[in-house]
């Protein structure tokens, strides 16, 4: 489903009208639909029938207590990355034992903390980090569930800031080091339970091929993994990527599901039909850590434009969010589809930059580009904002937090408030 469309000239998250809570609520203002982000969970863990397999949602892409309430009812487990990400897990409702700890650098207090919640699995990207573990599992009289993390050197083809697979990035053990590792670990660190092995090679990744090329390449790996250690997961990660460009248009993953096979060449679907084969007779439970997926195409940010400033070179479009809001086009150059919402009367379009009132030249949203004609005063949308918008969003500049929405149906939900100026300088002496 695509949870965003014009109706009757307005723009509508499911039966709500946007500009509708725009003004009730002021801007910026994120909103998310409820039954898109159902809808991509359900038809990922649809798409791995025939596989034992859970979905464990990353919670980094959003991290907002109702959207993990909201996937723990549909029966999602979860990835964290730090404490943290636990606390807001078991607040939620979610369950600790499905929930696995990635990370290259956990602290003493969270691996305490996460050890007493009972998580399913560290999974540890180094050796020093799992001899810290099998120490600090050994100091409280536990034992660790635990995999590592493999690096299979493979490229995502993928925004350079975003890739994780490869050697040079910091994430993971070599894949040709694993084995030993293993070993070792099963002779010298015996408050270790190794569980299990993960990978996740990057995000926003387009294409199929790399997927298949990690898959194929770790699985000898994994296989003499179970046969050894007796290990009982393979976690695959995440990194499926989305629909940015024509986000509205397009109607997100209906659309690309529609199309030939040649033409979309990563889709829900795409995934499932070329891994589940792959995956199906490894015996191993296989976990997925999707983020992005989830939740990307399920959120918008909605600002308002505040002033338009012809300058000799440029028109700019200033409008209330910033880069402190939704940082993604600033750190890398991504890519969010912008609409006005009301329905603009004709096809014409202007050339501007979208900026915001941040003290930085990145502070933008789009530059150079072609939008339909909106003025001071009118509300835009910012499309595909639900995964890494209001959880990298910060107080630079001073700025409250902006407040959330859950759409489900004709309802609209406040799940997040707008931080008031108290609450900017709260905790500060
Ligand atoms: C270990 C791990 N798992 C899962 C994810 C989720 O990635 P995505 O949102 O691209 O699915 C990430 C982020 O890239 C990650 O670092
Ligand atoms: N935050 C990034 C993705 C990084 C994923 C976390 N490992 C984005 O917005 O695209």
């Amino acid at each position: 489903m695509h949870g965003f469309s014009y109706k009757n000239g307005s723009l509508f998250c499911e039966d709500v009208d946007l500009s509708t809570l725009a003004a009730e609520h002021g801007t910026p203002l994120y909103v998310y639909s409820a039954g898109t982000i159902i809808d991509h969970y359900t038809r990922l863990d649809a798409a791995l029938d025939g596989v034992d397999h859970e979905v464990a949602y990353a919670v980094k892409a959003n991290s907002n207590l109702s959207v993990l309430r909201l996937l723990a009812t549909k029966g999602a487990g979860f990835d964290i990355v730090s404490g943290g990400e636990l606390f807001r897990v078991i607040k939620a409702g979610g369950d600790p034992a499905h929930c696995t700890f990635a990370g290259v650098g956990k602290t003493r207090d969270e691996i305490v903390y996460a050890l007493e919640q009972g998580i399913y699995s560290f999974n540890v990207e180094s050796e020093e980090e799992l001899r810290y573990l099998d120490k600090v599992a050994g100091e409280l009289g536990m034992i660790a569930p635990a995999a590592v993390r493999v690096n299979p050197n493979v490229d995502a083809k993928t925004h350079k800031y975003i890739s994780t697979g490869k050697s040079e990035n910091k994430f993971g053990v070599d894949f040709t080091a694993i084995e030993e590792l293993y070993e070792r670990a099963s002779k010298e660190l015996p408050n270790i339970r190794l569980r299990g092995l993960q990978m996740h090679i990057g995000s926003q990744l387009t294409s199929i091929s790399p997927f298949i090329e990690a898959v194929e390449k770790v699985t000898p790996l994994v296989l003499t993994l179970k046969e050894k250690h007796g290990i009982e997961f393979w976690s695959i990660g995440g990194g499926i990527g989305i629909i940015y460009k024509e986000s509205l248009e397009s109607g997100a993953v209906d659309w690309w599901e529609s199309q030939p096979l040649e033409e979309r060449p990563l889709t829900i679907s795409r995934y499932g039909e070329e891994l589940v084969p792959r995956l199906k007779g490894l015996g191993l439970k296989i976990l997925l850590e999707p983020g992005r997926l989830i939740v990307g195409n399920s959120g918008v940010l909605l600002t308002k434009c505040l002033f338009e400033k012809r300058g000799s070179a440029k028109t700019f479009k200033i409008v209330d969010a910033g880069m402190n809001d939704l940082i993604r086009p600033a750190l890398y150059e991504g890519h969010h589809e912008i609409v006005p919402l009301s329905e603009p009367p004709t096809g014409e379009r202007f050339k501007v930059d979208v900026v915001g009132p941040i003290c930085e030249s990145g502070d933008f949203f789009c530059q150079d580009r072609l939008l339909p004609d909106f003025q001071p005063g009118d509300y835009i949308a910012l499309m595909s904002a639900g995964a890494y918008g209001f959880a990298m969003a910060s107080n630079y500049n001073s700025r409250p937090l902006p407040a959330e929405i859950l759409v489900e149906g004709g309802t609209a939900t406040v799940i997040r408030k707008r931080q008031t100026l108290d609450d900017v300088i709260a905790g500060e002496l």
